[in-house]
Order: C-alpha cells, then sequence, then structure tokens
C-alpha cells in the first residue's frame, strides 16, 4: 500500500504550552484513520497543521512524497488536501449549490463547470430536491453534509474531517457515516477527528491516539480502545486500575 501522507516528528508550543510533540504517522491511500484524543489532546492543532493553517516548529509533513511546510493553505487544498470544518458555516445568502460551488472554484474558472460539478455532489449528498435554497435554511444535518460537498468539490486526494457528527442524532449521524464511506469508496484517503467512539469504531480501517500532544497508541480501532494507556487518557488512572 503507498503512503499519501507522512507525518514525521512535528510540534507545535503555544507559549508555554507543548500542544503537539514530535507526532509522526503515515497514512495509506485509500484509508480512513481515525484521530483521537482526549480534549485539549493536540487533534485540531495537528490537522492545522497539515492544512497549513498553522506552521509546525518542526518536522516535516509529506503528501504523496511533497512537502507541505511552508506552503499557504490554499496550495495545500490545490494539491489534493480539502478539509471539513467541525463549525460548518454556509455562505448565507447563496443556495446550497452555489455554496459548493465556492469549492469548484478552486480547480476551474469556468463557471458552467462548478456548477455542473457542484450539481453532481448535491445530488450525491441526496441534497438534490434543496439545491436551490439558501443555504442558511438548511437543518443541521444537511449543513454538515453541505460542509461535506463544499470540501469534496476542491476534488480532494486526502479530506482532513473535523467532528462530523457532532450535535447529530443516532439517526442523522449514521447517515453521515454512510456517506464517508461513500467518500471513500470514492477513492479518498479520509483523516477523521470524531469525538463519538462509535463512530469511530464503525467507520476507521485503523486509528491514532494523542495525549498531551503525543502520540500514545496506533492500531486496529478493537486492540486500540483496550491499550491501557489509551483507558488512562480517555477515564484516568483509577478506571485502569479498577479493571486490573
Ligand atoms: N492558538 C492557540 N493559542 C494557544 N493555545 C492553543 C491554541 N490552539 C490550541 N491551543 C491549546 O493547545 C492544546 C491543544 O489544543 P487542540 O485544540 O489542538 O486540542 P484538541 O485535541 O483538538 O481538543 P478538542 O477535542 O477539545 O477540540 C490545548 O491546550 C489548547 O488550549
Amino acid at each position: 500500500m503507498s503512503k499519501l501522507l507522512e507525518v514525521k516528528g512535528i510540534s507545535k508550543r503555544f507559549g508555554g504550552l507543548q500542544a503537539v510533540s514530535e507526532l509522526s504517522f503515515d497514512l495509506n491511500e485509500g484509508e480512513i484513520l481515525g484521530l483521537l484524543g482526549p480534549n485539549g489532546a493536540g487533534k485540531t492543532t495537528a490537522f492545522n497543521m497539515i492544512a497549513g493553517a498553522l506552521r509546525t516548529d518542526t518536522g516535516d509533513i509529506l503528501f504523496d512524497g511533497q512537502s507541505l511546510v511552508g506552503k499557504a493553505p490554499w496550495d495545500i487544498c490545490k494539491l489534493g488536501v480539502g478539509r471539513t470544518y467541525q463549525l460548518s458555516k454556509p455562505f448565507g445568502g447563496l443556495t446550497v449549490v452555489e455554496n459548493v460551488m465556492v469549492g469548484a472554484f478552486v480547480r476551474t474558472r469556468s463557471e458552467a463547470e462548478a456548477r455542473r460539478e457542484a450539481e453532481q455532489i448535491v445530488d450525491f449528498l441526496g441534497l438534490s430536491d434543496k439545491a436551490g435554497i439558501d443555504a442558511d435554511d438548511l437543518t443541521a444535518v444537511d449543513r454538515r453534509k453541505l460542509e461535506l460537498g463544499r470540501a469534496l468539490a476542491t476534488k480532494p486526494r486526502l479530506l482532513l474531517m473535523d467532528e462530523v457528527v457532532a450535535g447529530a442524532t443516532p439517526q442523522e449521524a449514521g447517515e453521515m457515516v454512510e456517506l464517508v464511506k461513500l467518500v471513500r469508496d470514492r477513492g479518498v484517503t479520509i483523516l477523521i477527528v470524531e469525538h463519538v467512539m462509535k463512530v469511530i469504531m464503525g467507520l476507521s480501517d485503523r486509528v491514532i491516539v494523542l495525549d498531551y500532544g503525543k502520540l500514545i497508541a496506533n492500531g486496529v480501532p478493537r486492540d486500540v480502545v483496550n491499550q491501557p494507556e489509551v483507558m488512562k487518557a480517555y477515564f484516568g488512572e483509577r478506571y485502569v486500575q479498577s479493571r486490573t
């Protein structure tokens, strides 16, 4: 399996706080990798370094063999790294299709082409009947789908997804999980941050766990969640001792 992303010893310090410390991991082409860790573990910081929103203090990030360090978010997106945000904020006053077109303009200057691609994506997301409504009028779950659509329109090979089911009902979460699987089936490699364990377990081929900015586990979801280090990070030392 070829490596699409190689993260090599990246670190980030904010003042006195070491948010990410010498983090290394690989992501294989076609894989869904879950990024886990308790609040404040450094997941978003790691994401932001890969997407170019934050500069790394140390280390390198290779995408398809090419270093992303020092590149602007826009250029990283053009290379094929898309991202979704935890808080999806559609452009109000634009329709659902027009919102997705914004993503498509990363790849094309033709309005007709952007519209055609956006319509296909809106259809894929199951939002065709809402294509012409103001994006501000969408429900929370449909906004999440739109967020995914905007990212897909940039034609990513790697998609960084931040908490796709936050605030969703179990049924809506199930819908999002199915959509993410379909995105992978279209050939997109995925790195996903998610707090809902059931979602991560159901989606990820492999998971990595961060705690205080350090990688503490890397493996198949079922093995990783039972590792004492991981339980300690999530539930504390006492919980682990009470189980052993
Ligand atoms: N711009 C910043 N300036 C200062 N400290 C920051 C900044 N961004 C993040 N931090 C701190 O860095 C640490 C890691 O934060 P980060 O948001 O990466 O964690 P996280 O794992 O994504 O957490 P959560 O699950 O709560 O979103 C936290 O202690 C946070 O307060």
